[in-house]
């Protein structure tokens, strides 16, 4: 039987949805020029370092929510499976880096602008890693626990990643970041 769609990755996490493709690297979508792919990933760095590109196993589980007061119950939420040091970068936000735009997906994040103002978004509504999982702190807890900031990998690649935020997070303890008024005003303006 043959299947045009690409290989999965064998590496599921425990309670990844049957229907979301796992991915252990971003897809750059056909949106993506070769201009701006040589500013998120620089050809030199690509060609020459190894693809040390993915971090150890990542201190988190997918948990579905069943806490009645918590806004997002019934969906799933990202939970730390051990304490976890202030300023530990956490896991890589896995997904689509596209250029065009996504105004119905929940689960696309701002990565980059260029130079001459193309935005460059990281999509993960349809396939992505765990940390698409990660809930806002609003109506959760008084504050988020962990953020989103960019790095680059060894081998040069633009990621946006997770990191913990000022305090130590507890085992068992849901990670919040804040997903920014815009992401809520643009929400609102949805429904
Ligand atoms: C990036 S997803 C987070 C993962 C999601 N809970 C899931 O199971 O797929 C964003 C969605 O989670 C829900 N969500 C996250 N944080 C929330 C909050 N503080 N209050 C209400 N809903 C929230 C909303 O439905 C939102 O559209």
């Amino acid at each position: 039987m043959s299947s045009k769609r690409p290989p999965q990755s064998t590496r599921r996490p425990p309670r990844w949805p049957a229907h979301l493709e796992y991915l252990e690297q971003p897809r750059y979508h056909a949106s993506v020029s070769s201009h701006v792919r040589e500013l998120l990933s620089p050809t030199l760095t690509r060609h020459t370092m190894s693809a040390q590109t993915h971090l150890q196993k990542a201190p988190v589980a997918i948990q579905l929510i069943s806490d009645p007061s918590h806004p997002a119950r019934g969906q799933y939420g990202l939970f730390a499976t051990k304490k976890i040091p202030p300023r530990t970068l956490l896991i890589d936000y896995i997904g689509e880096v596209h250029c065009d735009d996504r105004p119905e997906s929940d689960y696309d994040l701002s990565l980059y602008r260029t130079p001459d103002h193309v935005s460059v978004g990281v999509d993960a509504q349809f396939c992505g890693n765990e940390a698409r999982f990660i809930n806002d702190y609003r109506s959760v807890k008084i504050k988020p626990n962990a953020l989103f900031q960019e790095r680059r990998t060894e081998s040069g690649e633009l990621r946006m990643s997770v990191w913990s935020g000022s305090e130590p997070i507890k085992k068992g303890e849901e990670l919040l970041v804040s997903y920014g008024k815009s992401w809520w005003r643009a929400r609102e303006q949805k429904s």
